[in-house]
């Protein structure tokens, strides 16, 4: 193997991220556009990720290109075009928010620190922003996933994107990664503003839900911490909400294929709450930090739709995390602690601090 021809830090350059140090924020991705083209390329090489889906090689590239791919692009578009915003895909816009708002809370704590954000599929992805940081002369980098839960099918699959950029690169810069952040207590705080934001103004339902993402069964039995982490930020939740173990649930959404997922499933454990005479439900996604397709539209569209036809008549989705300043500001914390002993002063440049710490101040932070 030979490694390309590099651009060298000039001596005297400075450095973009004046500390050399950047956080690369990394999401899973998202299509383009809401349309049955763009869907086809997001899916091929999300569902291509042998994290993903753990199946022999040939018989799933069969299946993928041979019906999936044939099928699902179609749907899927028809349900993004339901909740694109008009920024683009509503993933996106939240990631890239949350990117620049951590810059301005670093900044405000008077951390010269470069945040960017990256896609593990699609744009812009990992890659292209690893090569932007070095060409930029940032020589340490924090890999800080959006998934406060660790998975094999989500967090391992982002490191193997950087593993597989460094494979090839050099000179590195100088990496960490972030596994998790599932009992972070500003995680949990920030998610019990949230719920208890959403509880002044609309009042408390008999139950609140709490959905995760879900992931095959066999990869729990594999060693898979996913779905411990899940029950621990929930029963971190519960306890912070003063709730009771009767008033709520925990449970798993977006089963995708034939094989047994998670359990409880989100929607059957919703219509068999309606049927069984609960009235109102409030429902909270804590593993998405973002709203996005599995929220947006499988929770708030058709889950709500599943909960009102069983006879349920007040199902209240409460937002993800967001742009919560309460969340963002937990971010930098943890972030921060993470960054210990690595440089992340301006140094010299105050002029480049000053500007980061007016836009961190323009978006809302507070010292
Ligand atoms: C939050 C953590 C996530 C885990 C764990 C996860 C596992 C996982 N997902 C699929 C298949 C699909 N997921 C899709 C969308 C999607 N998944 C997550 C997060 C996790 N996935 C998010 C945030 C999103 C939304 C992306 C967006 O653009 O808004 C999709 C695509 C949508 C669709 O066509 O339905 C698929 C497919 C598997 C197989 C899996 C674990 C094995
Ligand atoms: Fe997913
Ligand atoms: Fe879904």
């Amino acid at each position: 193997m030979s490694f390309a021809t590099e651009p060298t830090f000039q001596h005297g350059q400075a450095p973009k991220a004046a500390s050399g140090t950047a956080i690369l924020f990394c999401n899973l991705g998202t299509p383009d556009a809401p349309t049955a083209p763009a869907l086809r390329r997001y899916l091929a090489e999300f569902l291509s990720d042998h994290r993903v889906v753990e199946i022999p090689r040939l018989l799933w590239w069969l299946i993928l290109h041979g019906i999936i791919l044939r099928i699902r692009p179609k749907k899927s578009a028809a349900k993004y075009a339901s909740i694109w915003m008009k920024e683009g895909s509503p993933l996106k816009v939240w990631t890239e928010k949350q990117a620049t708002m951590l810059r301005g809370y670093l900044a405000v704590r008077g951390h010269a620190v470069e945040v960017r954000y990256a896609m593990r599929y699609g744009n812009p992805s990992i890659a292209s922003q690893l090569d932007q940081l070095k060409a930029d002369g940032v020589t340490r980098v924090l890999i800080l996933p959006a998934y406060p839960q660790y998975s094999g099918t989500t967090t391992a699959s982002v490191f193997d994107a950087v593993y597989t950029w460094a494979a090839k690169v050099r000179r590195l810069p100088e990496f960490r990664f972030v596994n998790n952040y599932h009992d972070v207590p500003g995680y949990i705080d920030a998610l019990a503003d949230r719920v208890r934001a959403h509880w002044r103004v609309n009042g408390k339902a008999e139950q609140l839900l709490m959905s995760f993402h879900g992931v095959p069964e066999r990869t729990l039995k594999l060693g898979d911490p996913y779905h411990c982490e899940c029950h621990k930020t929930a029963r971190l939740l519960a306890s912070s909400l003063g709730l009771e173990k009767d008033s709520y649930k925990v449970t798993f959404q977006s089963r995708f294929g034939k094989a047994k997922w998670l359990e409880p499933y989100t929607e059957p454990t919703l219509i068999g709450m309606a049927q069984a005479g609960v009235k109102s439900v409030d429902v909270v996604c804590p593993g998405f930090t973002g709203d996005c397709l599995e929220t947006l539209e499988e929770i708030n569209m058709e889950a709500r739709h599943a909960f009102l036809e069983a006879g349920g008549k007040a199902f209240n989705y409460i937002e993800c995390l967001n742009d919560s300043p309460v969340w963002l500001a937990a971010l930098a914390e943890f972030s921060v602690q993470h960054l210990a002993g690595w440089p992340t002063q301006a140094g010299a440049n105050t002029q480049e601090l000053a500007a980061m710490r007016a836009a961190a101040q323009s978006l809302g932070a507070s010292q």
